[in-house]
């Protein structure tokens, strides 16, 4: 039996154990202390920025992905700026010892980057994490940031940012627990594009001291301390029957009795497409569109544009290709947009929204479209973010016809659109449903605020109920709703979502494979019961127990 047992919600299902290390925290100045060898103590000062500019290229080195390393070696390049040792230097003649002196000279460029704003401004954290893992060196602590220990182990984080897990390294890291965290945050979506079993919302896991070994099941969220050798074998032998019994299945997604359910694949460029394709994806769900225009101070013209999505459509030739329009604004801001100063971007001018303000952004995305699928065979379908009423469907379906576009739809992420799902759809073509974000505005909670997880959680029965809804309208009309959010990537869900009127799920590629296995375990009426349990239940938990 094992000593503790603790639940949390799993987003990537498989089962591993191993050692639990946390990422370390920034390290706290102790009290100063008299320096009486001023050049010993600037050699030591120097030595310690020496080895932070070692271990940042040891690290690019390492890094699968080509921009990691490039942020690596930037980072690399401030640290051993000559002005920076300069101005620790100064700061040990006047009498601070290194540790201080370190923390001194970073705040000065600190204060410089900040105020000339853009992109050095951005550069900000950066600076913080070089005089942090300077500052740990000197006093001996352990490096912040994910560890490198050189062995297999399970990170354990409060929550992870993007730049906590920039250049996290799969051989090392073999699953991912956080205590707070949702179903859509970062944790959630980096373990299914890494397919590292994962928990979130994990009450407790912190307390978990490090090198105990765990046991964590990313199906079913719990996560073991104190299991023996027994124990663990059969839970990795359990679920690799699973894995393999999904892997073994690859045609289209069906459920036992034969129901068709369109199983498609999440991208954000035509990197995406071979995951897409070894997971047997019967086509694009969701083409993310907005990678092409971050980080630059201008839009991509249309030549750039077209080359962009022609890549995926041909990769995708004769298949399915739902690409969405950009969807920028709130946690996705685009500097050519100016939209600096909004007091609530998420209830901003974001998504479609944009054309109100900008309406040649959506003319030219649609004309470079149009202009790639000529060229290729796709079977392009074309949807918009942050729909909301009736006009602006009608508004959009106009604008990708007069493109030549034949398919226009548009996502339900937000709670007016899902109660009027049955009029939209007669003006457009089809539904797609964003989990991510009609979760966040039907809960009023911020998809990346972790403390509250428990109300973005895909089982909530009113986030079902107007799926449910969604469901209902496209069968009367006889049109496609499918889910393209994070809840399509829940095995245990498929079912449920299925029973909804859902017809097709598309995910991260990773995730494809257990959907699709869980899909052929049940028939149609079994999803249709199943849902109407889930949807009748009084919370999330105990949808997943009437449904599970
Ligand atoms: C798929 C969705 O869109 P994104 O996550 O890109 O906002 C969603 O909101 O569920
Ligand atoms: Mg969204």
């Amino acid at each position: 039996m094992p000593d503790t047992v603790l639940t949390g919600i799993g987003v990537c299902p498989g089962t591993v154990a191993g050692p639990l290390l946390r990422i370390a925290a920034a390290p706290a100045l102790p009290a100063p202390t008299t320096v009486t060898d001023i050049e010993a103590e600037v050699a030591r000062a120097g030595a310690a920025l020496t080895e932070v500019v070692a271990e940042l290229g040891r690290r690019a080195d390492r890094a699968a992905d080509a921009t990691v390393a490039e942020v690596l070696r930037s980072e690399a390049l401030m640290a051993g700026d000559e002005e920076l040792r300069d101005g620790v230097r100064e700061l040990i003649e006047a009498g601070h010892d290194a540790p201080h002196a370190i923390d001194g000279a970073f705040a000065t460029f600190r204060e410089i980057f900040a105020a000339a704003g853009g992109y050095l401004a951005e550069r900000v954290a950066d600076l913080d994490d070089l005089r942090d893992r300077a500052v740990a060196l000197l006093l001996g602590l352990p490096m912040p940031g994910v560890p490198s220990p050189g062995h297999r182990y399970v990170l354990a984080a409060r929550d992870l940012a993007p730049a906590d897990t920039a250049d996290l390294d799969p051989a090392q890291v073999i699953a991912l627990v956080t205590e707070i965290g949702g179903p859509t945050s970062h944790t959630a979506i980096l373990a299914r594009a890494l397919g590292l079993p994962a928990v979130v919302a994990c009450a407790g896991v912190l307390a978990v001291p490090d090198g105990a070994r765990v046991l964590v099941d990313g199906a079913t969220g719990r996560v073991a301390t104190g299991v023996d050798d027994v124990e663990v074998k059969a839970a990795i032998e359990a679920s690799a029957r699973l894995t393999a019994a999904a892997s073994g299945l690859t045609g289209p997604g069906r459920t036992s009795d034969g129901y068709a359910v369109k199983l498609l694949a999440n991208v954000g460029s035509a990197r995406n497409v071979p995951a897409a394709d070894e997971a047997h994806a019967e086509g694009i769900g969701l083409f993310r569109t907005e990678l092409l225009f971050l980080d630059r101070a201008t839009e991509p013209g249309h030549g750039e544009q077209v080359a962009d999505y022609r890549d995926v459509f041909r990769a995708m030739a004769g298949r399915r290709v739902v690409i969405r329009t950009l969807d920028a604004g709130a946690d996705k801001p685009l500097p050519f947009l100016n939209q600096e100063g909004e007091p609530n971007p998420a209830l901003g001018v974001r998504g479609l929204r944009v054309a109100r303000q900008r309406p040649e952004v959506l003319t030219t995305q649609l004309a470079a479209i149009a202009e790639a699928r000529a060229e290729t065979g796709a079977d392009v379908w074309v949807m918009a973010p942050m729909v909301s009423t009736v006009a602006e469907a009608s508004a959009f379906a106009a604008a990708v016809h007069e493109a030549g576009l034949p398919r226009a739809g548009v996502m339900i992420e937000v709670p007016a659109a899902a109660l009027r799902a049955a009029d939209l759809l007669r003006v457009v073509d089809f539904l797609s449903i964003g989990t991510n974000d009609l979760s966040q505005y039907t809960f009023a909670a911020d998809r990346m605020c972790g403390p509250l997880a428990d109300l973005l959680d895909p089982w909530q029965p009113a986030l079902l109920q107007l799926i449910g809804l969604c469901g209902e309208a496209g069968r009367a009309a006889g049109r496609p709703v499918g889910v393209c959010g994070e809840a399509a990537a829940d095995p245990l869900l498929a079912p449920v979502l299925v029973g909804l009127g859902v017809t097709s799920l598309s995910m991260s590629p990773r995730a494809l494979p257990a959907v699709r296995a869980a899909l052929s375990t049940r028939t149609a009426e079994d999803c249709r019961r199943l849902a109407a349990l889930a949807v009748a239940a009084p919370g999330p938990a105990e949808a997943r127990e009437a449904a599970g």
